[in-house]
This record gives C-alpha cells, sequence and structure tokens, in this order.
C-alpha cells in the first residue's frame, strides 16, 4: 500500500507552498480589515514582526476559539497585541481577553492598538508570565511566549486547575494552544542533515528551546489528565483538552 504524501510531497516547493497559504487565506472566514491592516502596519514598524501569528493562522484561532465555544482566553506572550486582538475579535464584547507580557514597551504598543480599534474585552499584565497568571479561570490559554519556559507554564496550568478549586485557572474541558512547538521540524529532526538546522540554529532557536519542547510536547501527549493534538500546520501547533 502506497505511503499517504507528507507535507513536503503535497506542497514540494516555496512557490507551491506560499499559493496554497494564500489560498487557504482566501477560502478562510475573513478577518476584520482592522486586524489584517493592524498586521501590516507591525510588519512594516517593528523589527520582530515575525513573532506575529500569520494572518492564516489568526483566522485558525479565531475558527478554533469560537468552535470550542471558548469566552474567556489567557494568552501567554503577546507582543504588540495582534494575536490579542485576534482573540478579542473571536470572544465578541461579551468574552475577555487577558494577555501576559513581559515587555513594558511591547506592552505599550498593544494598549495603544487596543484603544485605537475600542477593543475593552483585552487586557494585558506586564511582567514574567510564570509570576503573574491570574486567579481566575479561562475557557483556553494559548502559549507563545519563550520556548524555554513552555514546560513550566504547562506545570503552572495543570497545578493551578486542581478538579473542585473554586480558583482554578483552566475548566475542565478547556482548551490549551501551544504555538511554534515544531520550530522548522528540527524539534522532531534536530540533525544537522536538516536544511533548517545551518540556517536557524543560530538565529532563531537556541537547543535549550529544542530541548524544553520535546519536554512540552511529550508532557502534553503523556499526561493522563489531557487529550493531545500536535498538527504539523504552521511552525507546529500542539492542542490539548483538560479532561478533569
Ligand atoms: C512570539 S511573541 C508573541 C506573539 C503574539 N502572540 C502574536 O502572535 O501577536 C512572544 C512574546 O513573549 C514575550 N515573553 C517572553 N518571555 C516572557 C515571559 N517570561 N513572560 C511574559 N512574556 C514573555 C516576549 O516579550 C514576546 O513579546
Amino acid at each position: 500500500m502506497a505511503n499517504k504524501p507528507t507535507t513536503r510531497d503535497l506542497y514540494p516547493t516555496p512557490k507551491v507552498a506560499a499559493e496554497v497559504t494564500a489560498y487557504s487565506e482566501r477560502n478562510s472566514t475573513s478577518l476584520p480589515q482592522y486586524l489584517v491592516d493592524y498586521h501590516a502596519w507591525v510588519e512594516q514598524n517593528h523589527p520582530h514582526a515575525t513573532y506575529m501569528v500569520s494572518n492564516l493562522q489568526a483566522q485558525s484561532l479565531v475558527f478554533f476559539a469560537r468552535a470550542f465555544g471558548a469566552k474567556r482566553i489567557l494568552e501567554i506572550g503577546s507582543y504588540v497585541g495582534y494575536s490579542a486582538l485576534v482573540w478579542a475579535h473571536a470572544v465578541g464584547q461579551d468574552g475577555k481577553v487577558t494577555g501576559l507580557e513581559f515587555s513594558e514597551d511591547y506592552a505599550k504598543i498593544a494598549r495603544e492598538a487596543f484603544e485605537k480599534h475600542d477593543a475593552k474585552n483585552v487586557e494585558l499584565i506586564v511582567g514574567d508570565a510564570l509570576k503573574t497568571q491570574p486567579q481566575e479561570p479561562y475557557d483556553l490559554i494559548f502559549i507563545d511566549a519563550q520556548k524555554s519556559g513552555y514546560p513550566a507554564y504547562l506545570r503552572d496550568i495543570l497545578a493551578g486547575s486542581q478538579p473542585g478549586s473554586p480558583t482554578r485557572l483552566l475548566r475542565p474541558g478547556g482548551i490549551i494552544i501551544a504555538d511554534n512547538v515544531l520550530r522548522r521540524g528540527l524539534v522532531a529532526d534536530g540533525s544537522e542533515e536538516n536544511p533548517n538546522w545551518q540556517l536557524q540554529r543560530h538565529v532563531v532557536t537556541a537547543e535549550e528551546d529544542l530541548v524544553a519542547l520535546r519536554e512540552f510536547n511529550a508532557a502534553l501527549a503523556g499526561d493522563e489528565r489531557l487529550e493531545a493534538l500536535l498538527l504539523p500546520v504552521f511552525d507546529g501547533v500542539g492542542f490539548a483538552r483538560l479532561l478533569n
């Protein structure tokens, strides 16, 4: 029996992959124009714009948030607020988004964007997310901060969401979404034969990030309180549902 084609077999050149992404974006429910414009503005004005999720990934986040029925979302790592604004759009005015962001400078830019777009349902807490997790329940937690912190974030979420606790962080049935869990494939294949090894090793990721992400992915799949799915889309997206 022939093997199913892999992502690379399906979209074998950069041009095909780019066309597929643009086509998928066009054939998914559109984002409001102010979100697309803000993404473009950050790309033109900020040196670390690649920190942001893409518009197509943002479309997927809106879809998942609504499909999961999430009205209260915690985001760990907000940068200048693009994905926080996306979540704010997804949950609507009767929902709530809390972003945790280390940098005061990034948070200032994000808050200006929230104000400009009249997003009253999103707040930012500045500081180390390992120390600033709120004491209230969320339906969905998005992890997108420093990769070396992913295992600790997961431990904190699980420890802070004990069955029966009135202050639990993630409700029973709540969803965790973690971005960049494959790091251009280096998490799964960190060998020098991986063409991304030379390109990315010193630029995008450090060995400690890869070690932490492998630990995180294994913990997500192995914890008996979680049902997990790792999808090889975008830079690798990990999903988990908290069972109790
Ligand atoms: C990939 S960016 C987030 C991008 C954002 N989610 C988006 O898509 O628009 C990661 C952010 O996490 C922040 N960060 C890193 N370590 C952190 C920590 N310990 N606590 C809170 N934020 C942290 C960084 O300052 C950076 O802005």
